[in-house]
């Protein structure tokens, strides 16, 4: 058996198992990797809403990360729920020492509609971690609070994030669409089939996490994103007959992936010849 490159998530817990450290700990085992987690703050939360939110302290979530990172060979990061600008900035300093790709799901609002992070937040993210980060993963939602914006389209509100140092993946804009801006370089969309569900809790979180998965497989940005994309298509479609709570339910991580790239040796920007096509 091949040893798997780990994955680092950082982010907040969601009793109801949808979101969260739930939703990335299942995405990551099922393409192949192996999941670290660090949480950062305790929600109780089901497929309704956000009940309460019991932030972790910042010394506790230090000593997370470092328990991790001084044993672990942390291959790729992938940030959700933050909670405060003290946090934001720890995690900020940990995974640039680190050195290795970073998918920040900069996690402002809830499907429900919560709000997980306040105006401090948003500062410190654009001031610390965007501009370090790989790729950023804003809905269109926080892409908006994030550039200051009432309005804008997806891929306007892409190019402008690169502004900040990373690429920018902004989801769920008109009809559902995605856009992925690298600095440089005009926007392209990530396209993918719609889904007809109402169980999608959780989505955010598993499409990051499948991003960064496949950035420790040594898959190239274009083709990870693609890959993120089909991987939460397959999980929509699996749960979308479920019957699971009294609101949004949470989406499927049950349907074996199409593709578990081969681990390789190599890093971002690299392709992945080996990847190999599922049953
Ligand atoms: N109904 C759907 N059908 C297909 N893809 C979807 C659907 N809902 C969300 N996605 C995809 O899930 C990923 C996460 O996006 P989004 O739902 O916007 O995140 P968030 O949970 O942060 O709001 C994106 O690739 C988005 O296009
Ligand atoms: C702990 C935690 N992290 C992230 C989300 C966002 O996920 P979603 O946008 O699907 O509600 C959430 N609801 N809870």
């Amino acid at each position: 058996m091949t040893t798997p490159p780990v994955v680092l998530t950082i982010a907040g817990t969601d009793s109801g198992g949808a979101a969260g450290i739930a939703a990335d700990v299942a995405t990551i085992g099922h393409l192949g990797a192996h999941a670290a987690c660090v949480v950062t703050a305790v929600t109780a939360q089901d497929t309704l809403g956000v009940r309460v939110v019991h932030p972790v302290p910042v010394e506790v979530v230090a000593a997370q990360l470092d328990a991790v990172l001084e044993d672990l060979p942390v291959a790729a990061v992938k940030t959700g729920m933050l909670g405060s600008p003290e946090v934001v900035e720890l995690v900020a300093r940990r995974v640039r020492a680190a050195g290795v790709p970073v998918v920040v799901d900069p996690v402002l609002v809830a499907t429900s509609g919560a709000v997980l992070g306040d105006e401090a937040v948003v500062r410190a993210y654009l001031a610390h971690l965007l501009p370090l980060a790989t790729v950023c993963t804003p809905n269109l939602d926080e892409a908006r609070v994030l550039c200051g914006r009432r309005s804008g389209t997806a891929r306007d509100l892409a190019s402008q994030l690169t502004a900040y140092g990373p690429a920018a993946l902004v989801t769920g804009g008109d009809d559902g669409r995605d856009w992925l801006a690298v600095p440089g370089h005009r926007p392209v969309e990530v396209a993918h089939p719609s889904v007809a569900t109402t169980n999608d809790h959780g989505t955010g979180c598993t499409h990051s996490s499948a991003l960064a998965t496949h950035l420790a497989h040594g898959l190239a940005l274009g083709e990870a994103a693609g890959l993120a994309a089909a991987y939460v298509v397959d999980q929509l479609v699996a749960g979308s007959g479920w019957h699971l709570g009294r609101g949004r339910g949470p989406v499927a991580h049950t349907v074996a992936p199409g593709i578990v790239p081969v681990p390789r040796a190599g890093g971002l920007g690299q392709s992945c010849p080996g990847a190999r096509y599922g049953p």
